[in-house]
This record gives C-alpha cells, structure tokens and sequence, in this order.
C-alpha cells in the first residue's frame, strides 16, 4: 500500500476472509481465472475499504526488477498474507525463466486465503505456501535439499525476525555471492537493527558476534512487537550469523512513498584471518 502514512495501519479482523467472497461473488470470476493482474486489480479495489498490509505495485516494481536483473531459479518470501506479493512476484518469477517461489506464512487463516488466490490466478502449480513460522520452514527447505543457496529473498513478516532469519540462513550457509535480499518497511515502520546489521562491515559484525548475548526486541515499537507473533517470538535457533559476509546494502525508495526497500547483495564471503 502506498501514499500517506500518518501511523501503523491495523487490519479488520475477518477481513481476508471478505476478500475471497469479494473476487469469487464476481460475475466475470471466469474472465479472472487465470489472469494474475485481474486478481491483483481485485484485491487492490477491495483495499480501498479495508487496510491490508500488502507491498503494492511501487514497491512491488522495485523487487520486479530484481527478479528481470537476477533471474533466480527459486525466490522465497517470508510472510505471504493474502498472497498479493506471492502472485505479484511469482508472476514475474515465471514469466523470467523460474521455477519455484515459496511463500512462508505462520496464519494458516491467511495462508489459505493465500492459497485461494494463487490458484485462481492460475499460479497454483509454481507458488507453494508453506505454513508455519519461518525460522522452522527456512530450516526445514534447507535440510529437504530444496534450497542450497538463497537467490533472492523478500522480507517482509515479523519485523525483529528479519535479522535473525537473515542470520539463520547465513548459519546454514545459504547466503553466498550472489544472494539478494530485498526488506520492507524498513523506513516505515522502520527496522534499524536489520538495517545496521546489513550496512556494517565485516569488522564491526565479527566484533558484535563477540558480544551477542542472544535475541533481542530493542529498536521496535510496542505496536510492532504485538504485531503477528504472541508470547512464542524468541528464535527458533539460536543463531549470531556469518560475520564474515560482505554485503552492499542500500534502500530504495519510489518517490512520493513514505516507506523503503532495502536491497542487499552478497558480494563476497571473507576468509578468517
Ligand atoms: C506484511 S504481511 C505480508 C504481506 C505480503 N508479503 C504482501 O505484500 O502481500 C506480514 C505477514 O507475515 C506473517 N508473519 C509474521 N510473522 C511470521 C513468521 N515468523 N513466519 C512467517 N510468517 C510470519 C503474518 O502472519 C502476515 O501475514
């Protein structure tokens, strides 16, 4: 969602489940199968009466091109809501030679909602939802042999947990030159310490791992910690990440939009001295 934002947005309950009866009441339900944009316009119009927390087009058009740049073979999202950025991106994704985009979801509510659409929009056989906490899932697509390096990685769940997912994926060696993460929110409602961990250089990471003394909530709003994940927020792992990667970090931030993406590239992994 773009345009002014005077403070954090919160969502109607029972309104995903609105959405689906709003796209499949339809008349032209037949014109829509199977036309990713349809569904996208569909949930952008009912938007306009309820608050939903989805990417949007502008930003939407920014990881868009990092897909067309890099052209992964399989892309991960971690939080997949409705399914907007998963139909949104996994579009694009196939539309540029991929194979596979998986959504992360913890709601099984929103995850089914998800999977009503992705499949409506024609792209049930390419998305595949995963349910659960993404810690757990991310572990899980590494150990089944599913992914062995993360090409391209959009953040966009709970907020604490995009650095210590980003850490895990270091731990389990996924991050390699190459790796591209693309973050949301991260000016709105911001995430500072994933930003100053993906700005800092090697020295300063590797000197932070010395000193970690575990998860920590600093940095984030109330609001934003009540935000998704209840009492059972802490890592699944305990992880401090690879400090020896290298990464070029920047946000990027479509004009007019209160809000960024920050895109991050693994350029090199430095050997211990
Ligand atoms: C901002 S919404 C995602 C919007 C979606 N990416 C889009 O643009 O259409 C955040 C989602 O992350 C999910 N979530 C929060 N914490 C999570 C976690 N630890 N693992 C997986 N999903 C999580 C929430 O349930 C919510 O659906």
């Amino acid at each position: 969602m773009t345009g002014e934002r005077r403070s954090e947005y919160t969502r109607t309950e029972g309104s995903e489940v609105k959405l689906l009866h709003f796209i499949y009441s339809r008349p032209d339900l037949d014109e829509i199968r199977g036309n990713p944009g349809k569904v996208l316009d569909l949930i952008e119009e009912f938007e306009k009466q309820y608050w939903f927390p989805n990417v949007g087009r502008t930003k939407g058009e920014i990881v868009i091109k990092l897909i067309e740049e890099h052209r992964p073979r399989k892309m991960i999202e971690l939080g997949g809501y409705v399914g907007y950025s998963a139909i949104l991106f996994g579009d694009a994704l196939r539309r540029h030679g991929g194979e596979r985009y998986y959504s992360l979801e913890l709601n099984p509510e929103f995850a089914a909602v998800a999977n009503r659409l992705i499949e409506l929009a024609g792209l049930g056989d390419f998305v595949q939802t995963i349910v659960g906490r993404s810690d757990k899932s991310l572990h899980k697509l590494y150990t089944s042999g599913e992914i062995s390096k993360v090409e391209l990685l959009f953040i966009d769940h709970y907020k604490p947990a995009y650095k210590t997912d980003l850490q895990l994926c270091e731990e389990l060696g996924l991050i390699q030159p190459g790796s591209v993460i693309a973050a949301d929110n991260v000016l709105f409602p911001g995430n500072p310490p994933y930003l100053q961990y993906v700005r800092s250089t090697v020295s300063e990471k590797r000197q932070a791992a010395q000193k970690a003394t575990g998860f920590s909530k600093d940095g984030f709003s109330e609001k934003t910690l009540s935000k998704y994940m209840g009492q059972d927020s802490a890592p699944a792992f305990e992880v401090v990440g690879n400090p020896n990667i290298v990464y070029q970090s920047t946000p990027i931030q479509p004009e007019g939009d209160p809000d960024a993406i920050e895109v991050t590239k693994c350029v090199a992994v430095e050997e211990e001295s």
